[in-house]
């Protein structure tokens, strides 16, 4: 029960792997019963140590979801969690996440001796870390990048054979189910990327292989390094990609005849060919240089109005999957309760000041 509780009151992607009590005392409220952030319920824990206070003290104050949470300083300290099997300072297996700077959550592909390819829990730990980070008021924009030598070597191809290669079932149709579950599950872990109303700049370095490319296309940034080298690799194991390049690529890069190229013959695409074509808007020298940029441009849309910025992305993409004039339309709906926010006048005089955007103070969203 209280590991629920605790389950349930600290964002995930916030969240290391916590013991099994969790400090509910520490919370009062002045209207509500004792012990409890509600005015109808009174939570208690009948036991507890010190120690665990004190930690779950610090944890809860950190990332502790408004539902749970009473009168705590907006502070967010990623970095002090740790787990014994993950990367450090993250609560996944297989992405590593900080705070490298206000308002910016940097999320790293982390199984850096399996050149981050992509194994079954990373595929679900993807959907939990952005799906909170859509919940993250303190975040604004999103850096992905990959640990290691390399961004990500794609599909863990040791990992997919049970799900893949032996679907359950006991006949074609339950099977064909079972694969359509799959292959749905999969494709949600890059649609979240998309979901999610804050921008993802994402920075490849090395190589960007098969499921990396699905990653990418649903990212709205892409910078990369000189050595980044990208495949459409699917055709060369044997299916079709089917979770986003195929449907994103396209809209990505001008030229169809390119697309149809780089997924019909699995050819490597390198750094210059990328930018040339468009899949890269920026190719730095080296990794050093990439992070640093990917960094900056994420710290040029973290300093502006948040109800500009979740508003442009999500308009853009609605843009691209509508005709202009639905595209307007959707605009014009929108905007007619997005203008009525502080931020437009509190930009506009910043600018008629002659004063950068990040001199201006925007409330969370
Ligand atoms: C429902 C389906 C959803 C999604 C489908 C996605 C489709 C795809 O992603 S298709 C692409 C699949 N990936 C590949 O085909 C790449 C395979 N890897 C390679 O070709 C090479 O590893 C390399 C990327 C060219 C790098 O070579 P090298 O620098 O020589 O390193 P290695 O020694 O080969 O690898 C180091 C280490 O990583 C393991 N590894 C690499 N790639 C994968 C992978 N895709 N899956 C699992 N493991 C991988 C490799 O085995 C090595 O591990 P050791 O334990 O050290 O042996």
């Amino acid at each position: 029960m209280l590991s629920l509780i605790i389950k349930s009151a600290i964002p995930r992607y916030l969240r290391f792997q916590l013991p099994a009590q969790a400090l509910i005392r520490t919370m009062s409220t002045s209207d509500g019963p004792p012990s409890s952030p509600y005015t109808t319920l009174a939570i208690s824990r009948p036991a507890e140590s010190i120690q665990q206070r004190v930690m779950l003290s610090l944890i809860i104050k950190s990332a502790i979801p408004r539902y749970l949470r009473f009168q705590l300083p907006a502070q967010a300290l990623i970095r002090t969690m740790s787990t014994s099997d993950g990367p450090p300072s993250s609560p996944y297996t297989t992405l590593a996440i900080s705070r490298p700077a206000e308002s910016i959550t940097h999320v790293q592909l982390h199984r850096p001796e399996k050149l981050n390819a992509m194994n079954k829990a990373f595929w679900r730990e993807m959907v939990e870390c952005f799906n909170e980070i859509s919940e993250d008021k303190d975040c604004r924009v999103v850096v992905v990048s990959g640990a290691g030598k390399t961004f990500t070597a794609g599909l863990d191809l040791m990992d997919m054979a049970g799900d893949v290669l032996q679907p359950e079932g006991e006949d074609a149709a339950r099977i064909a189910w079972n694969l359509r579950r799959t292959v749905t599950k999969y494709q949600e872990t890059f649609s979240v990327i998309e979901k999610c109303p804050k921008p993802v700049v994402v920075a490849v370095h090395g190589a960007c292989i098969g499921g990396g490319v699905d990653l990418i296309t649903a990212c709205d940034i892409r910078l990369c390094s000189q050595d980044a080298w990208f495949q459409v690799k699917e055709v060369d194991i044997g299916l079709a990609a089917d979770v986003g390049t195929l449907q994103r690529l396209p809209k990505v890069i001008g030229s169809r005849s390119l697309v149809n190229e780089l997924a019909l013959t699995a050819r490597k695409m390198y750094a210059d060919e990328a930018k040339s074509s468009g899949l890269v808007s920026r190719v730095f020298a080296d990794q050093e240089a990439l992070m640093a940029g990917a960094l900056e441009v994420a710290g040029e849309i973290a300093a502006r109005s948040p109800v500009a910025v979740q508003g442009t992305k999500l308009n853009l993409i609605y843009s691209r999957d509508h005709s202009v004039a639905e595209g307007l339309h959707y605009m014009a709906a929108w905007n007619m309760s997005m203008l009525q926010t502080q931020d437009v006048m509190k930009s506009a005089q910043a600018a008629m000041e002659k004063k950068s955007p990040k001199t201006v103070t925007f409330s969370k969203l």
